[in-house]
Protein backbone atom coordinates (compact mmCIF):
# COMPACT_ATOMS: atom_id res chain seq x y z
CA UNK A 1 0.00 0.00 0.00
CA UNK A 2 3.08 2.28 0.95
CA UNK A 3 5.88 1.53 -2.08
CA UNK A 4 8.22 3.80 -2.18
CA UNK A 5 7.07 5.29 -5.55
CA UNK A 6 3.24 6.08 -5.10
CA UNK A 7 2.54 9.10 -5.82
CA UNK A 8 1.42 11.26 -2.63
CA UNK A 9 -1.70 12.54 -2.45
CA UNK A 10 -0.66 15.85 -0.23
CA UNK A 11 2.94 17.26 -0.48
CA UNK A 12 3.90 20.25 1.63
CA UNK A 13 7.19 21.47 1.26
CA UNK A 14 9.17 23.87 3.55
CA UNK A 15 5.44 25.59 4.70
CA UNK A 16 6.50 28.58 6.82
CA UNK A 17 4.37 30.48 9.21
CA UNK A 18 4.96 32.89 12.01
CA UNK A 19 2.77 34.70 14.48
CA UNK A 20 4.45 37.55 15.70
CA UNK A 21 7.49 35.85 17.32
CA UNK A 22 6.10 32.57 17.55
CA UNK A 23 7.12 29.65 14.49
CA UNK A 24 3.85 27.94 14.71
CA UNK A 25 5.08 26.48 10.81
CA UNK A 26 9.12 26.19 10.63
CA UNK A 27 9.77 24.44 7.33
CA UNK A 28 7.34 21.16 7.45
CA UNK A 29 7.81 19.01 4.62
CA UNK A 30 5.12 15.86 4.97
CA UNK A 31 3.64 13.22 1.87
CA UNK A 32 0.39 11.74 2.76
CA UNK A 33 0.50 8.66 0.82
CA UNK A 34 -3.29 7.43 -0.59
CA UNK A 35 -4.93 5.49 1.67
CA UNK A 36 -2.98 5.97 4.94
CA UNK A 37 -3.82 6.92 8.05
CA UNK A 38 -1.59 9.61 9.25
CA UNK A 39 -1.73 10.86 12.75
CA UNK A 40 -0.20 14.15 14.20
CA UNK A 41 0.71 14.00 17.77
CA UNK A 42 2.90 16.93 19.48
CA UNK A 43 2.49 19.19 22.50
CA UNK A 44 0.34 22.35 23.01
CA UNK A 45 1.12 25.05 20.76
CA UNK A 46 3.40 22.88 18.13
CA UNK A 47 1.43 24.50 14.87
CA UNK A 48 -0.61 20.49 14.80
CA UNK A 49 -3.82 22.80 13.90
CA UNK A 50 -1.91 25.43 12.07
CA UNK A 51 -0.89 22.77 9.83
CA UNK A 52 -4.49 21.60 8.94
CA UNK A 53 -5.44 25.45 8.54
CA UNK A 54 -2.94 26.05 5.92
CA UNK A 55 -3.93 22.39 4.35
CA UNK A 56 -7.54 23.22 4.46
CA UNK A 57 -7.29 27.12 3.05
CA UNK A 58 -8.07 28.81 6.74
CA UNK A 59 -4.66 29.99 6.83
CA UNK A 60 -1.71 31.17 4.00
CA UNK A 61 1.90 30.19 4.82
CA UNK A 62 4.35 32.40 4.79
CA UNK A 63 6.27 30.34 2.49
CA UNK A 64 6.56 27.21 0.76
CA UNK A 65 4.31 25.07 -0.88
CA UNK A 66 1.26 22.40 -0.79
CA UNK A 67 0.08 20.17 -3.74
CA UNK A 68 -2.74 17.92 -4.06
CA UNK A 69 -2.75 15.44 -6.59
CA UNK A 70 -0.01 17.41 -8.19
CA UNK A 71 -1.47 20.76 -7.88
CA UNK A 72 -0.72 23.13 -5.74
CA UNK A 73 -3.46 24.17 -3.81
CA UNK A 74 -1.81 27.23 -2.10
CA UNK A 75 -3.77 30.29 -1.67
CA UNK A 76 -7.02 28.66 -2.42
CA UNK A 77 -10.00 29.08 -0.56
CA UNK A 78 -11.65 26.39 1.86
CA UNK A 79 -14.65 26.00 -0.39
CA UNK A 80 -12.15 25.45 -3.26
CA UNK A 81 -10.06 23.26 -1.64
CA UNK A 82 -13.14 21.22 -0.08
CA UNK A 83 -14.40 20.89 -4.07
CA UNK A 84 -11.08 19.67 -5.00
CA UNK A 85 -11.34 16.62 -2.55
CA UNK A 86 -10.07 17.90 0.91
CA UNK A 87 -12.48 17.71 4.02
CA UNK A 88 -11.87 18.59 7.31
CA UNK A 89 -13.52 18.04 11.00
CA UNK A 90 -12.76 20.69 13.83
CA UNK A 91 -12.00 20.05 17.40
CA UNK A 92 -15.48 21.45 18.45
CA UNK A 93 -18.27 19.90 16.56
CA UNK A 94 -19.66 22.41 14.03
CA UNK A 95 -23.25 21.38 13.81
CA UNK A 96 -26.38 23.02 13.85
CA UNK A 97 -27.42 22.42 17.21
CA UNK A 98 -30.85 22.84 17.40
CA UNK A 99 -31.47 20.52 13.90
CA UNK A 100 -31.56 17.04 14.28
CA UNK A 101 -28.73 14.65 13.12
CA UNK A 102 -30.41 13.48 10.01
CA UNK A 103 -31.41 17.63 9.42
CA UNK A 104 -27.81 18.19 9.56
CA UNK A 105 -26.51 15.17 7.74
CA UNK A 106 -29.11 16.23 4.95
CA UNK A 107 -27.79 19.88 4.59
CA UNK A 108 -24.34 18.53 4.69
CA UNK A 109 -25.49 16.81 1.44
CA UNK A 110 -27.37 19.24 -0.32
CA UNK A 111 -24.15 21.75 0.57
CA UNK A 112 -22.26 19.25 -1.45
CA UNK A 113 -24.86 19.14 -4.24
CA UNK A 114 -24.46 22.97 -3.88
CA UNK A 115 -20.88 23.03 -4.28
CA UNK A 116 -21.05 21.20 -7.90
CA UNK A 117 -24.02 23.18 -9.43
CA UNK A 118 -24.43 27.27 -9.80
CA UNK A 119 -28.41 26.28 -8.96
CA UNK A 120 -29.97 25.40 -5.65
CA UNK A 121 -33.29 23.81 -5.09
CA UNK A 122 -34.95 23.00 -2.19
CA UNK A 123 -33.88 20.06 0.43
CA UNK A 124 -34.93 16.99 -2.47
CA UNK A 125 -36.13 13.29 -0.57
CA UNK A 126 -33.19 11.37 -2.39
CA UNK A 127 -30.96 13.58 -0.20
CA UNK A 128 -32.90 12.42 3.23
CA UNK A 129 -32.32 8.87 1.79
CA UNK A 130 -28.71 9.66 1.34
CA UNK A 131 -28.70 11.08 4.54
CA UNK A 132 -29.88 8.04 6.40
CA UNK A 133 -27.46 5.81 4.69
CA UNK A 134 -24.76 7.82 5.47
CA UNK A 135 -26.19 7.70 9.47
CA UNK A 136 -26.52 4.07 9.26
CA UNK A 137 -22.85 3.51 8.16
CA UNK A 138 -21.51 6.01 11.10
CA UNK A 139 -24.05 4.13 13.57
CA UNK A 140 -26.07 7.07 14.13
CA UNK A 141 -29.54 6.23 12.32
CA UNK A 142 -30.71 5.72 16.23
CA UNK A 143 -30.04 9.08 16.54
CA UNK A 144 -31.47 10.79 13.71
CA UNK A 145 -34.26 12.51 15.22
CA UNK A 146 -32.18 13.85 18.45
CA UNK A 147 -31.32 17.53 17.83
CA UNK A 148 -27.57 17.57 18.03
CA UNK A 149 -26.97 19.01 21.07
CA UNK A 150 -28.61 16.48 22.87
CA UNK A 151 -25.82 13.97 21.52
CA UNK A 152 -23.32 12.48 23.69
CA UNK A 153 -20.05 13.98 23.02
CA UNK A 154 -18.75 10.59 21.20
CA UNK A 155 -22.03 10.47 19.10
CA UNK A 156 -21.44 14.31 18.62
CA UNK A 157 -17.78 13.74 17.34
CA UNK A 158 -19.04 10.84 14.74
CA UNK A 159 -21.79 13.22 13.71
CA UNK A 160 -19.53 15.87 12.84
CA UNK A 161 -17.27 13.21 11.08
CA UNK A 162 -20.34 12.37 9.10
CA UNK A 163 -20.78 16.20 7.88
CA UNK A 164 -17.20 16.16 6.59
CA UNK A 165 -17.50 12.40 4.73
CA UNK A 166 -20.98 13.89 3.02
CA UNK A 167 -18.97 16.05 1.27
CA UNK A 168 -17.02 12.66 -0.01
CA UNK A 169 -13.41 14.03 0.59
CA UNK A 170 -10.81 11.85 -1.17
CA UNK A 171 -8.40 13.06 2.02
CA UNK A 172 -9.94 14.05 5.25
CA UNK A 173 -8.08 16.03 8.16
CA UNK A 174 -9.79 15.94 11.44
CA UNK A 175 -8.44 17.94 14.60
CA UNK A 176 -8.45 15.87 17.96
CA UNK A 177 -11.72 13.47 16.84
CA UNK A 178 -11.51 11.69 19.96
CA UNK A 179 -10.93 15.11 22.57
CA UNK A 180 -13.55 15.37 24.74
CA UNK A 181 -14.99 11.97 24.51
CA UNK A 182 -15.24 9.61 27.53
CA UNK A 183 -12.23 7.14 27.84
CA UNK A 184 -15.10 4.12 27.71
CA UNK A 185 -16.38 5.53 24.50
CA UNK A 186 -13.28 6.08 22.68
CA UNK A 187 -11.98 3.33 20.90
CA UNK A 188 -15.98 2.60 19.78
CA UNK A 189 -15.82 5.98 18.67
CA UNK A 190 -12.47 5.81 16.53
CA UNK A 191 -13.56 2.55 15.47
CA UNK A 192 -16.59 3.75 13.60
CA UNK A 193 -15.12 6.18 11.97
CA UNK A 194 -11.62 4.15 10.68
CA UNK A 195 -14.39 1.46 9.20
CA UNK A 196 -16.38 3.76 7.09
CA UNK A 197 -13.29 5.41 5.90
CA UNK A 198 -11.95 2.80 5.30
CA UNK A 199 -14.46 1.74 3.41
CA UNK A 200 -15.09 4.61 1.30
CA UNK A 201 -11.80 4.52 0.54
CA UNK A 202 -11.21 7.94 2.30
CA UNK A 203 -7.31 8.62 3.57
CA UNK A 204 -7.05 10.42 6.84
CA UNK A 205 -4.55 12.54 8.57
CA UNK A 206 -5.48 13.08 12.75
CA UNK A 207 -4.48 15.08 15.75
CA UNK A 208 -4.39 13.00 18.52
CA UNK A 209 -3.28 12.87 22.12
CA UNK A 210 -4.55 9.67 22.95
CA UNK A 211 -1.47 7.22 21.96
CA UNK A 212 -3.63 4.04 22.27
CA UNK A 213 -5.37 5.09 19.47
CA UNK A 214 -2.61 6.28 17.33
CA UNK A 215 -0.46 2.84 18.52
CA UNK A 216 -3.93 1.16 17.00
CA UNK A 217 -5.67 3.50 14.03
CA UNK A 218 -2.39 5.09 12.30
CA UNK A 219 -0.22 3.60 9.91
CA UNK A 220 2.23 6.58 10.07
CA UNK A 221 2.91 9.45 12.90
CA UNK A 222 4.37 12.71 12.59
CA UNK A 223 5.61 14.10 15.81
CA UNK A 224 5.06 17.84 15.84
CA UNK A 225 7.39 19.87 17.81
CA UNK A 226 8.05 23.95 17.81
CA UNK A 227 6.50 24.07 14.42
CA UNK A 228 8.80 21.21 12.50
CA UNK A 229 8.28 17.72 12.35
CA UNK A 230 10.94 15.73 14.57
CA UNK A 231 10.12 12.36 13.76
CA UNK A 232 8.09 10.20 11.44
CA UNK A 233 7.27 6.81 11.21
CA UNK A 234 5.45 3.75 12.02
CA UNK A 235 3.72 4.07 15.23
CA UNK A 236 5.89 1.18 16.83
CA UNK A 237 9.23 3.15 16.02
CA UNK A 238 7.98 6.49 16.87
CA UNK A 239 6.20 5.85 20.24
CA UNK A 240 9.05 4.39 21.25
CA UNK A 241 11.84 6.86 20.67
CA UNK A 242 12.95 8.03 24.43
CA UNK A 243 12.77 11.11 23.18
CA UNK A 244 9.47 11.24 21.89
CA UNK A 245 8.41 9.59 24.89
CA UNK A 246 9.83 11.96 27.14
CA UNK A 247 9.06 15.24 25.61
CA UNK A 248 5.66 14.63 23.73
CA UNK A 249 3.89 11.54 25.75
CA UNK A 250 5.36 12.63 28.55
CA UNK A 251 6.75 9.34 29.90
CA UNK A 252 10.50 9.38 31.43
CA UNK A 253 12.65 6.86 30.09
CA UNK A 254 16.37 5.83 31.06
CA UNK A 255 17.35 4.98 27.77
N1 LIG B 1 -4.48 32.88 14.38
C1 LIG B 1 -3.45 32.92 15.25
N2 LIG B 1 -2.99 34.11 15.72
C2 LIG B 1 -1.96 34.16 16.60
N3 LIG B 1 -1.30 33.07 17.04
C3 LIG B 1 -1.72 31.87 16.62
C4 LIG B 1 -2.80 31.73 15.71
N4 LIG B 1 -2.99 30.40 15.45
C5 LIG B 1 -2.05 29.76 16.18
N5 LIG B 1 -1.28 30.63 16.87
C6 LIG B 1 -0.14 30.27 17.71
O1 LIG B 1 0.69 29.41 16.98
C7 LIG B 1 1.17 28.34 17.79
C8 LIG B 1 0.72 27.02 17.23
O2 LIG B 1 -0.69 26.89 17.43
P1 LIG B 1 -1.52 25.60 17.00
O3 LIG B 1 -2.94 25.84 17.40
O4 LIG B 1 -1.24 25.27 15.60
O5 LIG B 1 -0.89 24.49 17.96
P2 LIG B 1 -1.40 23.00 18.23
O6 LIG B 1 -0.22 22.12 18.13
O7 LIG B 1 -2.55 22.69 17.38
O8 LIG B 1 -1.84 23.10 19.77
P3 LIG B 1 -3.05 22.38 20.58
O9 LIG B 1 -2.62 20.96 20.79
O10 LIG B 1 -3.09 23.18 21.83
O11 LIG B 1 -4.30 22.51 19.75
C9 LIG B 1 0.65 28.61 19.21
O12 LIG B 1 1.65 29.31 19.92
C10 LIG B 1 -0.56 29.49 18.96
O13 LIG B 1 -0.81 30.33 20.05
Amino acid sequence: MRAPEMAPLLSARGLRLAFGGVKAADGIDLDVLPGEFLAIIGPNGAGKTTFINMTTGYLKPQGGSIAYQGQSILGLKPRAIVRRGIGRSFQLPQLFTEHTVLENATLAIAARAGLWSPWRRLLRPEWQEEAEALLERFGLLGVAHARADALNEGARKLADIAMAAALEPRLLLMDEPTSGVAAAEKMKVVETLVRVLRETGVTAVFVEHDMDVVARFADRVAVWSQGRIAALGPPAEVLADPRVRREVIGIETHA
